[in-house]
């Protein structure tokens, strides 16, 4: 593919709701969208999961616009791509910013998929026609809001509840669901909010039958969860430990988790999330797909790579009504029973609204070949 150019554009959507985890609260989001243009007219579209805070990671989005604008984006336009494969390989000299990789290569792979005229889907060797939504829910005021929430949640469909617990937001609600909803598909994401000093107290929530406890313990830490996982009956899930196939061998081997929470932004890409996915299938892991609050070209992508056979557990990606007033793109994500579908079209398989992204737009810059 001859990639005539790409352009950053720097958006800001209000959510509908604030969404507060144990590391902070967020009420609107600035995001970086990928535009990679080709001779024939063609456009592939990325997006990158990065805040304005480096509070999830490392990196923001005005680290994105630097990593991409200096060093990212010359290494795309310097010769043709052949195949999206090969992005990762050419960002290799620049270490981390797996956001901004993350955000170009899905622009590659979208435009690769949309010039071989097949589904991105079928591109990355998606086996599946639609995938079942769970939905996260960010900690509350009450715990009586907890449940009206969740309780709205199940009416709607949701296949899974994800609540996020902090020390003191833990064991009480949690207790408190289970006495409403004894049976409900629930997991609890803590976002490294403990230590290895409160493994005796994460043995009791061996007693509320989580399907997993996501990211218990610190963003880089493979051996303590080790440690926790052989104490506890429960599935630990690590998210924000994992940002390679060389993150997941190591902790599939020191038995550091049972579940991966698999988020493209977070490992670089989609060419580094199939190999995670191939290894973990292996190894009899299973994966979903996690979320960052994605406006509607990150959510396509993160239908894309549920579809693939080791995603056998409910992700979250919520529909875009759960998130935006109104999305950025045509038609927006929609649920039905629990299920989105998986486009078939071209590519991510939903249109940019380009006059919406116009609207949202607050900087923009094209780079040609
Ligand atoms: O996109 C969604 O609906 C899930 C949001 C979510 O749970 C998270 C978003 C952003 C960072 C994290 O704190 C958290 C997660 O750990 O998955
Ligand atoms: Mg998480």
């Amino acid at each position: 593919m001859e990639i005539n150019s790409i352009t950053l554009r720097q958006i800001k959507m209000d959510l509908l709701y604030p969404f507060t985890t144990s590391v902070g609260t967020e009420y609107d989001k600035d995001i970086i969208l990928v535009e990679a243009s080709a001779s024939s007219g063609v456009s592939g579209w990325g997006e990158s999961v990065s805040i304005l805070e480096p509070i999830y990671n490392e990196e923001t989005v005005q680290t994105n616009w630097h990593i991409m604008t200096d060093f990212l984006i010359p290494k795309l336009l310097a010769e043709p791509i052949l195949h999206p494969d090969e992005v990762t390989d050419r960002f290799k000299g620049v270490r981390g910013n797996y956001n901004a990789k993350a955000a170009l290569e899905g622009a590659i792979w979208d435009l690769y998929a949309k010039t071989k005229n097949i589904s991105l889907a079928k591109a990355i060797g998606g086996v599946k026609d639609k995938i079942e939504v769970g939905v996260s829910v960010g900690i509350q005021d009450s715990a009586r809001e907890m449940l009206k929430q969740i309780e709205g949640y199940l009416q709607e469909g949701y296949k899974r509840i994800k609540v996020k617990i902090k020390p003191g937001w833990d064991l009480n609600i949690l207790k408190a669901i289970r006495r409403e909803f004894p049976d409900i598909q629930l997991m609890a994401d803590a976002n490294c909010a403990y230590g290895p000093e409160d493994i005796d107290h994460l043995k009791a929530l061996d007693d509320f039958k989580l399907m997993m406890i996501e990211q218990p313990f610190a963003h880089d830490d493979i051996i303590d969860h080790a440690k926790l996982q052989a104490a506890l009956k429960t599935p630990i899930c690590l998210d924000e430990s994992i940002h390679s196939v060389e993150d997941a061998r190591k902790a599939i081997e020191l038995g550091s988790c049972k579940i991966i929470n698999l988020k493209i932004g977070r490992v670089g890409g989609l060419t580094e999330s199939k190999k995670i996915h191939d290894l973990c299938e292996k190894h009899q892991i299973p994966l979903w797909c996690g979320g960052m609050l994605e406006a509607g070209i990150g959510r396509a992508h993160n239908i894309a790579i549920t579809s693939l056979s080791n995603f056998t557990l409910p992700g979250d990606t919520a529909p875009s009504a759960h998130y935006w007033k109104q999305d950025i793109i045509q038609p927006q994500v929609e649920m039905k029973d629990g299920y989105i579908s998986v486009p078939e079209g071209p590519g991510i398989g939903y249109e940019p609204d380009l006059s919406r992204i116009q609207e949202l737009t607050i900087k923009s810059k094209t780079f040609k070949n």
